[in-house]
């Protein structure tokens, strides 16, 4: 029996055991008194599952998703708790990482942006309405030994057949891909990936092991490839993006991100502006109808052809595929006023961050879906003169411990 204390990045709460030892325990609140069974044993900590909740948080609610509970699939930590203070815990993350990994001055930038409170997280519009539910256009699933479709067990390797997925968009729940019944037993096989997509237009797509799969013969070449419809303040934005390829999996992150970027940007018109980890140009495309001059950097070939349809009306447009690192931000970023990059989770490096701060843009703006890359990102680039000037947290990833950071770095003084 523990009571559990702050939030701590990764979807868990820490506790304190009598002899001083580490518990990082899952599917618990802060300050609830929960019995735990240790899931891992490390010389360090311990890690747990709350499997009986003695005293309950006032924010705690019946799991939206109890597949995703104690002992199941990844992808749902935080479904036992309540919106807002989803969305709190996310902030206390943030605000920690921040001054932990990020370092005094980085905290202190964000403490003055914010009069002192830390940076919230953001709600997307209509997922309060929503309960956060239905969201996720995107989803990845692998075919059990008995043929049904399921995600792996949290850390493990073992396939959970799967009942419901109440995060998915109501398209991919149509399809009708889980369960005994499911039609599509019989186009896949064990151990198979299903990727199913949901796009803002036209018809669902499902891919088997990388390929488009159906479950009547279709006329013609298969589909690869979705389109996606954005509507912003530089008017309508329309993508191919192929079905396989990196797209943001909220229905409302793409405006959401497009918005915040081309804000935390400010005036492109006429500025060299350097884009790195570009994908199918979700952000280039915005950043080239404002006027920007870009140059983007991409390292997957595919998203890359994609960038190129996408930007077919501006041909100004320099488009590289290849991979983002010191040698290739300097071959590139010369002049760049403005850098816009959204890199992976494990974010862009203290090398890379170092060779945008030497191009000296106006401005830098970093997207970031992890925390803690951010905080490093953020701390190489204060290390070179540059102070948060702006930061604006997003709850993409509603039930889960994920969430998205745009922030904006000028030069200091
Ligand atoms: C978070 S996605 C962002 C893409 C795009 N901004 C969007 O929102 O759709 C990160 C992108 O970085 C690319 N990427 C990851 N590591 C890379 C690297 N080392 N060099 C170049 N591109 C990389 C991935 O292929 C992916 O398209």
């Amino acid at each position: 029996m523990v009571t559990v204390g702050a939030p701590a990045h990764g979807g868990h709460c820490v506790a304190r055991l009598d002899d001083g030892r580490v518990v990082f325990v899952r599917h618990a609140l802060p300050g609830e008194t929960v019995r735990v069974r240790i899931t891992e044993q490390r010389s360090k900590y311990w890690r747990a599952d709350a499997v009986e909740v003695l005293e309950p948080s006032a924010d705690r609610v019946p799991s939206v998703w109890p597949e995703a509970g104690p002992g199941g699939v990844g992808g749902g930590e935080l479904a036992h708790v309540a919106l807002p203070a989803q969305r709190r815990w996310k902030a206390t993350v943030l605000a920690d990482t921040l001054r932990r990994i990020g370092g005094e001055q980085v905290a202190e930038d964000v403490a003055a942006l914010t009069g002192g409170a830390g940076a919230e997280v953001e709600a997307l519009p209509g997922d309060d309405e929503a309960g956060g539910l239905g969201t996720r256009t995107r989803v990845d699933l692998t075919v059990d030994g008995a043929g049904r479709a399921g995600m792996y067990r949290f850390r493990s390797h073992e396939v959970l057949a799967l009942r419901e997925m109440p995060l998915a968009h109501p398209a991919l729940l149509e399809l009708g891909l889980l369960g005994e019944d499911a039609p599509w037993r019989r186009v896949w096989r064990p151990g198979a990936r299903v990727e199913a997509v949901a796009p803002s237009t036209g018809e669902p797509m499902v891919l088997v092991d990388g390929e488009a799969a159906a479950l009547r013969r279709r006329s013609g070449p298969p589909r690869r490839a979705v389109r996606e419809r954005v509507e912003s303040s530089v008017g309508e934005l329309t993508y191919r993006v192929s079905a396989a390829g990196f797209w943001q999996v909220h229905r409302q992150a793409p405006r959401t991100l497009v918005e915040a970027v081309l804000d935390a940007a400010g005036s492109v018109a006429g500025a060299r502006v350097l884009e790195l980890y570009s994908g199918a140009g979700l952000l280039t495309l915005p950043l080239a109808r404002a006027g920007g001059a870009v140059v983007s950097l991409e390292g997957a070939e595919g998203a890359v052809r994609d960038a190129r349809r996408n930007l077919h009306e501006h041909p100004e447009v320099d488009l590289h595929a290849g991979r983002v690192d010191a040698a290739a931000v300097r071959t590139l970023g010369g002049g760049a006023g403005v850098v816009v990059l959204d890199p992976p989770r494990v974010g862009a490096g203290a090398e890379v961050m170092s060779a945008v701060a030497d191009l000296a843009p106006e401005t830098i703006v970093h997207v970031a879906c992890d925390p803690a890359a951010l905080a490093r990102d953020l701390r190489a680039a204060r290390e070179k003169g540059y102070v948060v000037r702006s930061l604006h947290a997003y709850d993409l990833f509603p039930h889960t411990h994920h969430f998205e950071v745009v922030a904006a770095l000028g030069r200091a003084g």
